[in-house]
């Protein structure tokens, strides 16, 4: 039973949330992906959300880009926690993604990350740390993770030439 889903609105989302399904695995996270658009199959979204919990999933990532409902239905749909990541758009640059998930009404909550790839892999993190706090092993490997950034960061003072 996967313990986390990635979800994105189409398969142009995909090169982005790709940094998403690679960091989990690095973590050793179960997942499955979907292409699942609230605008294009509002009816698929609606069972897989309302069917999530039920399917053992623990937390659900959601890309999205432009007029990003995705995220934010999905979490109407289910009390999973959902983790929304803004896709990157040519005519806005994203912002657009940004303000459609992080701007929720009180009451269905979504955890927005950056925008594009920084947001995809902290979206993979923050799954990473949620599913954690049930599995030991994802902490062992969460805790690498961080050793080896602070060992690059002070290694690259050494390129300050
Ligand atoms: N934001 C949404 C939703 C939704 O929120 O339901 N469905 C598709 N999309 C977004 O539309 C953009 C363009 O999609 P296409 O490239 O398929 O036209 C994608 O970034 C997708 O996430």
């Amino acid at each position: 039973m996967p313990q986390v889903a990635v979800v994105m609105g189409s398969i142009s989302d995909w090169p982005i949330m790709k940094k998403t399904t690679t960091l989990l695995e690095t973590f050793g996270i179960t997942y499955e992906k979907h292409v699942i658009s609230a605008h294009r199959m509002p009816s698929e979204l609606e069972r897989f959300g309302q069917n999530a919990k039920n399917s053992g999933l623990q937390v659900i990532i959601a890309g999205a880009g432009g007029a990003a409902h995705l995220p934010g239905m999905l979490a109407a749909n289910t009390l999973i926690p959902v983790i929304g990541v803004p896709i990157q758009t040519r005519a806005l640059n994203g912002l657009d993604s940004l303000l459609s998930i992080v701007q929720m009404p009180a009451g269905i909550p979504v955890a927005t990350v950056a925008i594009g790839e920084a947001g995809a892999k902290n979206a993979a993190i923050l799954a990473a740390q949620i599913v954690s706090l049930q599995d030991e092993a994802i902490t062992t490997k969460l805790t690498d993770f961080r050793q080896q950034q602070r060992q690059a960061s002070i290694d690259s003072e050494a390129d300050l030439i």
